[in-house]
């Protein structure tokens, strides 16, 4: 299978998350971070908001990243003006491609649109910049007058065309369909540009992928708008573990990436978060815990080690006496079964009333309590 280039938007479309905002310390390390975990192009913001956001992003290309830059504006003079004076890579210009954002959005019509393209996408190759057209909405675009766009784009010298779900509609079938007639029709590389609302942002990255995109768009721990784009941590992974397409990026880089984002964006993760969750790797119930023990294969389908990470098993309701025969062993204590029945009991009544695994002092105590309550219950 073909590679594809991630195209990481955790600093444009991330950003654009109602309610983040970086500060100009944080995009410069969240884009040093990201292309030292290998990611090759990084779309680092808006230069229309003005100034202050142009002098960050010119701070970022000032780096020189060992990853391409790519900045997002408006199909229009003014935008595409601003866009190319930061010296970034490339320029994503975006039009409206739907009936419903042409004539709603833009009260505009598809003439106007082809004859922009026409007129200002060569005005952004006069000024030194490769242009990928950011076709918004083109999930909900009418599939001919997209493949005309296209060819339209083509010809006025873009390279790439963004395919974007802007509104988070299409499933992985639809999304394979699309992409497989775009590059029918096109020799423009094509990038996949996901939202979540259905959560199905990472499948449809995939299944575009399949369908011959040439380039993805992702966004560290899936930040973006309304429901957020493509996790990267989860298409790297996914790419490499499911099709052997190796993207590039670090899987060991994935974690930090995912801390420093969390806590510059103020979204922490989720627990349960796929990669980078905190308790992706834990592991309670007791038939669980007993097969890994015997076999890590027979409960792990993603080595933990990949990400630099680790399994661990914790105590609770669902835990068998085996784990908790084990747990005691290690600080030092054997239980037989009779002991063990009764911990559990007690265990579980922890984890019920605390909501969280014992600590290993806890642990200590409840095995303290569960044998003095039986010695009493004996001497009774
Ligand atoms: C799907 C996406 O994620 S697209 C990216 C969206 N990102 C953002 O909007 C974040 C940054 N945005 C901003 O800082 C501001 O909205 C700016 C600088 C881009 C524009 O600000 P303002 O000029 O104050 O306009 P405002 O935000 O109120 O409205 C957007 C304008 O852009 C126009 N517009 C939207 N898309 C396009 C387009 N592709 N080409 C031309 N005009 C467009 C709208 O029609 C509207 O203009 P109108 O009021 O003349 O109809
Ligand atoms: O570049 C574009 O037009 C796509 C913008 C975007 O973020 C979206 O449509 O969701």
């Amino acid at each position: 299978m073909a590679s594809v280039t991630i195209n990481d938007t955790t600093l444009r479309d991330g950003e654009q998350t109602a309610g983040v905002a970086f500060t100009a310390d944080e995009k410069l390390r969240i884009a040093r971070g990201l292309a030292e975990a290998g990611v090759p192009e990084l779309e680092i913001g808006i230069p229309p908001m003005g100034p202050a956001e142009q002098e960050v992003i010119r701070a970022i290309v000032a780096e020189r990243l060992p990853a391409r830059t790519m900045v997002w504006g408006r199909l229009c003079e003014a935008d595409l003006g601003c866009c190319a004076a930061t010296g970034a890579d490339l320029l994503n210009l975006s039009i409206p491609v739907s009936d419903i954002q042409i004539g709603h959005k833009l009260r505009r019509d598809r003439d106007w649109v082809l004859n922009t393209i026409r007129a200002l996408v060569p005005r952004a190759l006069e000024r030194g910049a490769e242009v990928c057209l950011g076709g918004e909405d083109g999930s909900r675009a009418d599939a001919e007058f997209l493949f005309q766009v296209l060819e339209t784009a083509q010809r006025a010298g873009a390279r790439r065309f963004r395919f974007a779900d802007t509104t988070g509609v299409l499933d992985p079938f639809s999304t394979y369909e699309r992409v497989v007639a775009l590059r029918a029709r096109s020799d423009l590389e094509i990038e996949m540009h996901a939202h979540d609302d259905l959560g199905l942002a990472t499948a449809n990255t995939l299944a575009a992928v399949r369908g011959g995109a040439t380039h993805i768009n992702t966004t560290v721990n899936g930040l973006g708008e309304r429901a957020g784009n493509a996790a990267l941590e989860e298409s790297v992974v996914a790419l490499r573990t499911l099709y052997g397409i190796v993207t590039g990026v670090r899987p060991d880089r994935l974690q930090p990436l995912s801390d420093l984002v969390a806590q510059a964006s103020g979204r922490p993760v989720a627990a349960n978060k796929s990669i980078v969750g905190s308790g992706v790797f834990t592991h309670e119930a007791g038939i669980h815990v007993d097969g890994l023990f015997k076999h890590p294969a027979t409960y792990q389908s993603l080595d933990p080690a990949l990400l630099g990470r680790r399994h661990a098993v914790v105590l609770g309701k669902h835990s068998g006496t085996g784990a908790l025969m084990r747990a005691c062993r290690e600080l030092g204590t054997e239980l037989d079964a009779a002991q063990a029945e009764r911990l559990l009991t007690a265990v579980r009544d922890f984890a019920v009333r605390y909501k969280r695994p014992p600590e290993t002092d806890e642990l200590r105590l409840l095995h303290l309590d569960a044998s003095n309550t039986a010695a009493v219950a004996r001497l009774n």
